[in-house]
Protein backbone atom coordinates (compact mmCIF):
# COMPACT_ATOMS: atom_id res chain seq x y z
CA UNK A 1 0.00 0.00 0.00
CA UNK A 2 1.51 3.54 -0.61
CA UNK A 3 2.08 5.72 1.69
CA UNK A 4 -0.62 8.22 0.46
CA UNK A 5 -3.48 5.89 0.88
CA UNK A 6 -2.44 4.18 4.41
CA UNK A 7 -2.47 8.43 5.04
CA UNK A 8 -6.21 8.32 3.77
CA UNK A 9 -6.94 5.49 5.52
CA UNK A 10 -5.22 7.27 9.06
CA UNK A 11 -7.78 10.05 8.99
CA UNK A 12 -11.15 8.06 7.50
CA UNK A 13 -10.30 6.06 10.86
CA UNK A 14 -10.26 9.10 12.70
CA UNK A 15 -13.12 10.55 10.96
CA UNK A 16 -15.40 7.40 12.01
CA UNK A 17 -14.36 7.91 15.18
CA UNK A 18 -16.63 11.59 14.81
CA UNK A 19 -19.53 9.24 13.68
CA UNK A 20 -22.38 8.50 16.25
CA UNK A 21 -25.37 6.17 16.15
CA UNK A 22 -28.45 8.39 14.59
CA UNK A 23 -26.70 10.41 12.98
CA UNK A 24 -27.44 11.80 9.48
CA UNK A 25 -23.84 11.54 7.12
CA UNK A 26 -23.15 13.60 4.79
CA UNK A 27 -20.73 11.66 2.23
CA UNK A 28 -17.98 13.12 0.17
CA UNK A 29 -16.83 12.13 -3.26
CA UNK A 30 -13.21 11.01 -4.41
CA UNK A 31 -10.57 8.23 -3.22
CA UNK A 32 -10.13 9.24 0.45
CA UNK A 33 -14.03 9.52 0.76
CA UNK A 34 -14.42 5.66 -0.94
CA UNK A 35 -12.46 4.83 2.23
CA UNK A 36 -14.90 6.52 4.61
CA UNK A 37 -17.68 4.89 2.90
CA UNK A 38 -16.25 1.59 3.38
CA UNK A 39 -15.45 2.03 6.64
CA UNK A 40 -18.97 3.31 7.38
CA UNK A 41 -20.58 0.14 5.82
CA UNK A 42 -18.23 -2.00 7.87
CA UNK A 43 -19.44 0.09 10.61
CA UNK A 44 -23.17 -0.27 9.54
CA UNK A 45 -22.66 -3.62 9.28
CA UNK A 46 -21.87 -4.37 12.58
CA UNK A 47 -24.61 -2.27 14.18
CA UNK A 48 -23.94 1.54 13.62
CA UNK A 49 -27.49 3.02 12.92
CA UNK A 50 -26.61 5.82 10.38
CA UNK A 51 -28.30 7.52 7.07
CA UNK A 52 -25.95 8.65 4.47
CA UNK A 53 -26.49 11.97 2.06
CA UNK A 54 -24.57 11.27 -1.00
CA UNK A 55 -22.87 13.97 -2.61
CA UNK A 56 -22.18 11.82 -6.43
CA UNK A 57 -23.83 9.06 -8.07
CA UNK A 58 -20.63 7.44 -7.62
CA UNK A 59 -20.53 7.78 -3.90
CA UNK A 60 -24.65 6.69 -3.38
CA UNK A 61 -23.42 3.11 -5.47
CA UNK A 62 -21.17 2.94 -3.23
CA UNK A 63 -22.88 3.66 0.02
CA UNK A 64 -25.64 0.88 -1.69
CA UNK A 65 -23.36 -1.56 -2.26
CA UNK A 66 -21.78 -1.39 1.42
CA UNK A 67 -25.04 -1.46 3.22
CA UNK A 68 -25.17 2.06 4.13
CA UNK A 69 -29.09 3.52 4.10
CA UNK A 70 -28.73 6.50 1.42
CA UNK A 71 -31.79 9.04 1.63
CA UNK A 72 -31.76 12.39 -0.60
CA UNK A 73 -31.20 15.51 0.73
CA UNK A 74 -34.51 16.83 0.52
CA UNK A 75 -35.87 14.44 3.06
CA UNK A 76 -32.92 14.67 5.51
CA UNK A 77 -34.01 16.46 8.45
CA UNK A 78 -30.24 17.67 9.09
CA UNK A 79 -26.86 16.55 8.11
CA UNK A 80 -25.03 16.08 11.38
CA UNK A 81 -21.68 15.70 9.89
CA UNK A 82 -20.07 15.61 6.74
CA UNK A 83 -16.95 14.36 5.87
CA UNK A 84 -15.31 14.72 2.62
CA UNK A 85 -12.26 15.17 1.18
CA UNK A 86 -10.22 17.80 -0.63
CA UNK A 87 -7.57 18.79 -3.48
CA UNK A 88 -5.56 21.10 -1.48
CA UNK A 89 -6.02 22.57 1.73
CA UNK A 90 -4.43 25.79 3.88
CA UNK A 91 -4.28 26.41 7.60
CA UNK A 92 -7.44 29.15 7.31
CA UNK A 93 -9.15 25.98 6.36
CA UNK A 94 -9.54 27.33 2.95
CA UNK A 95 -10.00 24.11 0.53
CA UNK A 96 -9.91 23.65 -3.44
CA UNK A 97 -12.28 20.93 -4.10
CA UNK A 98 -14.03 19.20 -7.37
CA UNK A 99 -10.95 17.01 -8.81
CA UNK A 100 -13.70 14.32 -8.73
CA UNK A 101 -15.93 16.87 -10.59
CA UNK A 102 -18.13 16.60 -7.56
CA UNK A 103 -17.77 19.84 -6.46
CA UNK A 104 -22.04 21.38 -6.63
CA UNK A 105 -23.62 19.11 -4.71
CA UNK A 106 -20.46 18.91 -2.13
CA UNK A 107 -21.00 22.54 -1.64
CA UNK A 108 -24.49 22.44 -1.02
CA UNK A 109 -24.13 19.42 1.49
CA UNK A 110 -21.18 21.39 3.20
CA UNK A 111 -23.46 24.04 3.28
CA UNK A 112 -26.27 22.27 5.23
CA UNK A 113 -24.40 20.22 7.16
CA UNK A 114 -24.01 20.97 11.15
CA UNK A 115 -20.36 20.20 10.83
CA UNK A 116 -18.15 19.81 7.76
CA UNK A 117 -14.88 16.86 8.17
CA UNK A 118 -12.12 17.35 5.79
CA UNK A 119 -9.99 14.38 5.60
CA UNK A 120 -6.98 14.18 3.63
CA UNK A 121 -3.42 12.91 3.18
CA UNK A 122 -0.46 15.25 4.01
CA UNK A 123 0.09 16.27 0.03
CA UNK A 124 -3.36 18.17 0.20
CA UNK A 125 -1.45 20.94 2.78
CA UNK A 126 -0.33 23.74 0.63
CA UNK A 127 0.75 27.20 1.66
CA UNK A 128 -1.65 29.28 -0.94
CA UNK A 129 -4.26 27.70 -2.63
CA UNK A 130 -3.54 27.34 -6.51
CA UNK A 131 -1.13 24.81 -7.86
CA UNK A 132 -4.46 22.82 -7.92
CA UNK A 133 -6.55 23.84 -10.91
CA UNK A 134 -9.81 25.47 -9.53
CA UNK A 135 -12.61 23.47 -10.91
CA UNK A 136 -15.46 25.30 -11.55
CA UNK A 137 -19.19 23.55 -12.63
CA UNK A 138 -20.56 25.51 -16.02
CA UNK A 139 -23.97 25.05 -17.77
CA UNK A 140 -22.84 24.02 -21.57
CA UNK A 141 -25.12 26.12 -23.28
CA UNK A 142 -22.66 29.32 -21.82
CA UNK A 143 -18.95 27.86 -21.92
CA UNK A 144 -17.92 28.78 -24.93
CA UNK A 145 -18.34 32.44 -24.01
CA UNK A 146 -17.84 32.27 -20.45
CA UNK A 147 -14.30 30.79 -20.96
CA UNK A 148 -13.57 33.77 -23.71
CA UNK A 149 -14.59 36.21 -20.06
CA UNK A 150 -12.13 33.65 -18.09
CA UNK A 151 -9.63 34.21 -20.12
CA UNK A 152 -9.54 37.85 -20.15
CA UNK A 153 -9.80 37.59 -16.92
CA UNK A 154 -5.99 35.62 -17.18
CA UNK A 155 -7.65 32.01 -15.19
CA UNK A 156 -6.20 30.36 -18.50
CA UNK A 157 -9.18 27.69 -18.58
CA UNK A 158 -9.44 24.21 -19.69
CA UNK A 159 -12.52 22.38 -20.32
CA UNK A 160 -12.34 18.48 -18.41
CA UNK A 161 -12.13 16.02 -20.82
CA UNK A 162 -12.76 13.04 -19.75
CA UNK A 163 -12.37 9.39 -22.12
CA UNK A 164 -11.96 12.29 -25.04
CA UNK A 165 -15.20 13.45 -24.80
CA UNK A 166 -16.26 16.55 -22.24
CA UNK A 167 -16.79 15.59 -18.89
CA UNK A 168 -20.17 15.71 -17.73
CA UNK A 169 -21.24 16.51 -13.96
CA UNK A 170 -23.76 14.34 -12.04
CA UNK A 171 -26.24 17.67 -13.13
CA UNK A 172 -24.65 17.36 -16.64
CA UNK A 173 -22.63 20.43 -16.70
CA UNK A 174 -18.93 21.08 -17.41
CA UNK A 175 -16.15 21.53 -15.12
CA UNK A 176 -13.32 24.28 -16.29
CA UNK A 177 -10.21 23.87 -14.67
CA UNK A 178 -8.60 27.47 -14.31
CA UNK A 179 -5.20 28.60 -13.20
CA UNK A 180 -5.34 30.52 -10.04
CA UNK A 181 -1.86 30.70 -9.23
CA UNK A 182 -0.77 33.79 -7.86
CA UNK A 183 -4.39 35.18 -6.83
CA UNK A 184 -4.44 35.86 -2.91
CA UNK A 185 -8.10 37.42 -2.38
CA UNK A 186 -10.16 34.17 -2.91
CA UNK A 187 -13.35 35.78 -1.49
CA UNK A 188 -13.15 38.19 -4.55
CA UNK A 189 -12.35 35.59 -6.90
CA UNK A 190 -15.28 33.70 -5.77
CA UNK A 191 -17.40 37.14 -6.00
CA UNK A 192 -16.55 37.35 -9.54
CA UNK A 193 -16.91 33.91 -10.44
CA UNK A 194 -20.23 33.61 -9.22
CA UNK A 195 -21.16 36.34 -10.63
CA UNK A 196 -21.13 35.37 -14.34
CA UNK A 197 -24.78 33.86 -15.30
CA UNK A 198 -23.75 30.30 -16.20
CA UNK A 199 -21.02 29.77 -13.57
CA UNK A 200 -22.91 27.15 -11.24
CA UNK A 201 -20.51 26.68 -8.95
CA UNK A 202 -16.85 26.90 -7.86
CA UNK A 203 -14.61 24.62 -6.12
CA UNK A 204 -13.53 26.95 -3.57
CA UNK A 205 -14.43 25.82 -0.26
CA UNK A 206 -13.74 29.11 1.79
CA UNK A 207 -15.69 28.96 4.99
CA UNK A 208 -17.32 26.06 5.44
CA UNK A 209 -15.16 23.73 6.89
CA UNK A 210 -15.12 22.90 10.88
CA UNK A 211 -12.11 20.32 11.12
CA UNK A 212 -9.53 19.12 9.14
CA UNK A 213 -7.88 15.79 9.81
CA UNK A 214 -4.89 15.01 7.70
CA UNK A 215 -3.26 11.45 7.93
CA UNK A 216 0.67 12.36 8.43
CA UNK A 217 3.22 9.11 8.21
CA UNK A 218 1.12 6.79 11.18
CA UNK A 219 -0.01 9.79 13.07
CA UNK A 220 -2.97 12.41 12.44
CA UNK A 221 -2.69 16.17 12.25
CA UNK A 222 -5.63 18.31 13.07
CA UNK A 223 -6.44 22.00 12.19
CA UNK A 224 -9.48 23.70 12.94
O1 LIG B 1 -13.60 17.24 -4.35
C1 LIG B 1 -13.55 16.05 -4.59
C2 LIG B 1 -14.36 15.41 -5.64
O2 LIG B 1 -15.13 16.36 -6.34
C3 LIG B 1 -12.63 15.18 -3.82
O3 LIG B 1 -12.91 15.30 -2.46
C4 LIG B 1 -11.22 15.60 -4.11
O4 LIG B 1 -11.01 15.52 -5.50
C5 LIG B 1 -10.22 14.73 -3.37
O5 LIG B 1 -10.19 13.46 -3.92
P1 LIG B 1 -9.22 12.33 -3.37
O6 LIG B 1 -9.70 11.94 -2.02
O7 LIG B 1 -9.36 11.22 -4.40
O8 LIG B 1 -7.83 12.90 -3.37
Amino acid sequence: MSSTTNEKIIAAKAALKLVEHGMVVGLGSGSTSAIMIELLGKACREGLNIKGVASSGISEKLAIKEGIPVISLDVAPKIDINIDGADEFDTKLQLIKGGGGALLREKIIAHFASKNVIIVDSSKKVEQLGSFPLPIEVIPFAQRKIMDELGQMGLSPQVRLHNGKEYRTDQHNSILDLDIQGQTDLETLQSSLINIPGIVETGLFLNTTNLIIMGSGNETKTFQ
